[in-house]
């Protein structure tokens, strides 16, 4: 549990949900929305789940920062690391597709990433909506030879960065920034000084894992020091770590809210991308709400990713939840309750938690996660607005959300550009019929064709295996 985690700085101008019509409540399904399926019986399904967003993006930049060639199997390919491939390819950086080893059935290429002598400047950079790509190449471009602009989304442009870059003027880089926001442009001089410094990183664990990734590249290395409330979504943070010393950094971590990488070369990596279990999360949902059955093959027994504390989450709200070496399995019992849960750690995974409690037979309480004001839409905003609009009963409060048992009716889930709202509407979707997802296609930030994968979750097609009868775990 963190400490009572009060709002750390909200975003400039926080993309407030808000009706246009100046109505809450229901509002008129619009052509081109999605109809979220309502099954009719419990899913029993194999899902295979494309890579991790946040170790493909690591992976990329520090394959980006290496002495040689490196090799990363299975990478995800969804809008925020295609940013992050064509930004590096820009700084000068060679990703080339190779057929992966072997004939793994329903795999994609391997990304072969081959760093250039130098990076090169006076390039413009597309970050997108991506907090990995806006976050980290500040630090990166750093080592250019020449300006980086960046900018992305307008919804980008109200993404709080201002602790990144005040850190790295800290450390010897000269940028011209929009207070604190994008667009900037970031004047590589091909060499950073590095150091200590010292930051607030309540708003983002992603302002650390950003220094800490391109400092061993620093003459001097770099010390973070965080000041300020808890820092949320620390297993981010030991991920940053952990691929670091993939590399052969140094790291250490030994002190509470310090980080120290010594300067060094970064090795050529050669590493395959865990499935992204964040994005596993609606779907393992879809087991606990439907009272089926679905497996997630690869399922990593150590991780470091966020999204594995699903397991604990599903156990909690009522599914029987076993991980094997094979993989994940999870079995509904048709009973779904509440969850009091601080989700500080696992912020990213609020959407997909509200969207179950909506659904829940006793109250439930979310904390911990005000900065999720500041990730892709007010996230807290906007699945009150949602979830309500559908006859949930939900209250925002200062750092979370209750959530208390509600009848739900069908309507349009907006989605404010956030693939995790688009997924949280269709896990309501599940059991509520009518509602209508807007912008489906906003899921492919992360996950390519989410559509596709959830009809097939549902019917046994495309590259979802359904379970056949004597391979159902008993129940
Ligand atoms: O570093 C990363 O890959 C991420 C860190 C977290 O950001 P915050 O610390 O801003 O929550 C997480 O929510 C995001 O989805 C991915
Ligand atoms: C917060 C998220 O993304 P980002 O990496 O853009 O911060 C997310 O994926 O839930």
């Amino acid at each position: 549990m963190s400490p009572a985690d009060p709002s750390p700085p909200a975003p400039r101008t926080p993309d407030l949900p808000t009706d246009p019509s100046g109505h809450r409540g229901r509002s008129t399904p619009v052509p081109g929305d999605w109809s979220a399926p309502t099954p009719d019986r419990p899913v029993h399904a194999t899902v295979l789940l494309p890579g991790s967003k946040s170790l493909t993006n690591r992976y990329l930049v520090l394959a980006a920062l290496a002495g040689d060639r490196s090799r990363l199997r299975a990478p995800l390919r969804s809008r925020d690391t295609l940013l992050m491939a064509d930004a590096l390819r820009a700084l000068g950086v060679r990703i080339d597709d190779v057929d992966p080893d072997g004939d793994v059935a329903g795999s994609v290429p391997d990304w072969l990433v081959s760093p250039p002598e130098h990076l090169r400047g006076d390039v413009r950079i597309d970050c997108g909506l991506a907090g990995t790509v806006m976050r980290f190449l500040p630090a990166v471009a750093a080592l250019a030879r020449g300006p980086v602009h960046l900018d992305g989304d307008p919804q980008a442009r109200v993404r709080p960065m201002g602790p990144v870059l005040e850190s790295l003027r800290a450390l010897g880089v000269e940028l011209e920034d929009s207070d604190g926001y994008l667009p900037l442009t970031v004047h590589g001089r091909g060499s950073v000084r590095g150091g200590s410094v010292t930051m607030d990183a309540s708003s983002s664990s992603q302002f650390v894992s950003a220094l800490l990734l391109a400092g061993a590249r620093y003459d001097e290395g770099i010390t973070i020091h965080h000041r300020g409330r808890p820092v949320p979504s620390q297993p981010h943070i030991l991920m940053t770590v952990e691929t670091l010393r993939d590399a052969g950094a140094l790291v250490d971590d030994s002190e509470p809210d310090t980080w120290r990488v010594e300067p060094s070369e970064i090795n050529a990596l050669d590493v395959s991308i865990e499935p992204d279990l964040s994005n596993a999360g609606p779907f393992v949902a879809a087991a606990l709400v439907t009272g089926g059955t679905v497996r997630i093959p690869g399922w990593p027994q150590y991780t470091t990713q966020a999204g594995d504390l699903m397991r604990e989450i599903l156990d909690t709200m009522g599914a029987d939840v076993r991980l094997d070496r094979h993989g994940l399995t999870v079995i509904g019992s048709g009973e779904l309750v509440g969850i009091d849960i601080d989700l500080h750690d696992a912020a990213e995974l609020t959407p997909t938690v509200a969207a179950l409690a909506a659904l829940a037979s006793t109250p439930s309480s979310i904390r911990g996660v005000a900065h999720i004001r500041g990730h892709e839409t007010d996230r807290l905003a906007a699945l009150t607005a949602e979830l309500g609009s559908l006859g949930g009963a939900v209250t925002e409060t200062e750092d979370g959300l209750r959530i208390a048992p509600a009848p739900l009716h069908g309507g349009r889930f907006r989605t404010y550009h956030d693939h995790r709202m688009a997924t949280a509407g269709a896990i309501v979707g599940l059991r509520v019929h009518g509602v209508t997802v807007e912008d489906i296609e906003t899921t492919s930030k992360t996950l390519p064709d989410f559509p596709g994968l959830w009809a097939g979750m549902l019917s046994g097609r495309a590259s979802v295996a359904a379970l056949s009868p004597s391979e159902e775990p008993a129940r």
